[in-house]
């Protein structure tokens, strides 16, 4: 029997940290997410993901001795798009816990219909890959955090490319850090068009050509395929399903990442 250890999520989006309460409860493997920014450390449960650590990437060294701290861990499965952060973590981690890292290069070349595979971040086809293991079909994924990317993966499990784009927050701070002068505004779209006042206009141009430019995306892909399942998952997926649910039949997957880690490493897509 492992010491079973838990912790509940209260995550501060300013520090990019959850407080953690150890609770009771077993926890030998544990799957790892480092993204453009953050670090997400989750277990698996029956029918769930828990997230047990939501750290700044900066914070990759406090990551590795909060994972050395856990009794009983033996197994941590890592996809990373951050090589630099992947280093600290892995330079940091006990000896006696095993990495195991996915990444691109282990994935058949069959299944990537990408022209440049050797430079294809893992994340894109982790999320596509868990989304086509669920539904039947063509599945297009939306991944939006710190960038947001769009991706199509076949019925196949044939990776397809698509979109990488700036995250919301990414198109704001280059407006704050170019264009000083104007003001900063709420994220929501204005009511009426076109935009008759500063602040609205400044909506439409930030916030629209967010959202618009996901929304034709999307149709875009709708024009090549039809039938396709539009999922959506990342940090600003909250945000995205408010402004474009109505429009855009969306299935929201917070775990899309963890999911096609574990389907990653099962292989079991291969021979399907
Ligand atoms: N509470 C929030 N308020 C505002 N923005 C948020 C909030 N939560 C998440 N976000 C957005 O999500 C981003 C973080 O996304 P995510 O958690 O997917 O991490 P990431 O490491 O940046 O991921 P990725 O590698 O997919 O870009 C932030 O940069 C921000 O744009
Ligand atoms: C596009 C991001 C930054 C999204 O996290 C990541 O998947 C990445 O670093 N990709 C490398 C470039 C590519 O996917 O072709
Ligand atoms: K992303």
């Amino acid at each position: 029997m492992f010491i079973l250890v838990k912790f509940s999520e209260l995550f501060s989006y300013k520090t990019g940290r959850i407080t953690i309460i150890p609770q009771s409860g077993t926890m030998d493997k544990l799957y790892i997410d480092i993204g453009n920014s953050f670090i997400k450390v989750s277990e698996r449960k029956e029918y769930s993901w828990h997230t047990h650590l939501h750290m700044r990437n900066q914070s990759a060294l406090a990551a590795a001795e909060e994972l050395n701290r856990i009794d009983g861990l033996k197994d941590v499965v890592v996809a990373s798009v951050r090589q630099d952060v992947l280093d600290v973590l892995e330079a940091n981690l006990d000896r006696k816990i095993s990495l195991t890292k996915l990444h691109t290069g282990q994935i058949p070349s069959f299944y990537l219909d990408y022209d440049s595979p050797g430079t294809l971040g893992i994340d894109r086809f982790l999320t596509c890959l868990a989304a086509c293991t669920i539904s039947t079909g063509n599945v297009i994924v939306i991944d939006t955090g710190s960038a947001c990317t769009i991706d199509m993966m076949t019925g196949d499990f044939v990776y397809r490319g698509g979109v990488i784009m700036p995250g919301v927050g990414l198109f704001e701070e280059t407006m704050k850090a170019l264009l000083p002068e104007l003001p900063s505004t709420d994220r929501h779209l204005p009511d009426h068009w076109p935009g008759r006042t500063t602040d609205e206009c400044i909506r439409w141009g930030v916030y629209g050509s967010f959202l618009h430019s996901i929304r034709s995306f999307v149709d875009k892909f709708a024009q090549r395929a039809d039938g396709n399942h539009v999922y959506i998952t990342g940090g600003g997926a909250a945000y995205v399903l408010e402004h474009l649910g109505g429009e855009l039949d969306l299935i929201h997957r917070a775990d899309l990442i963890f999911e096609g880690m574990q389907e990653f490493e099962s292989g079991s897509f291969i021979q399907k």
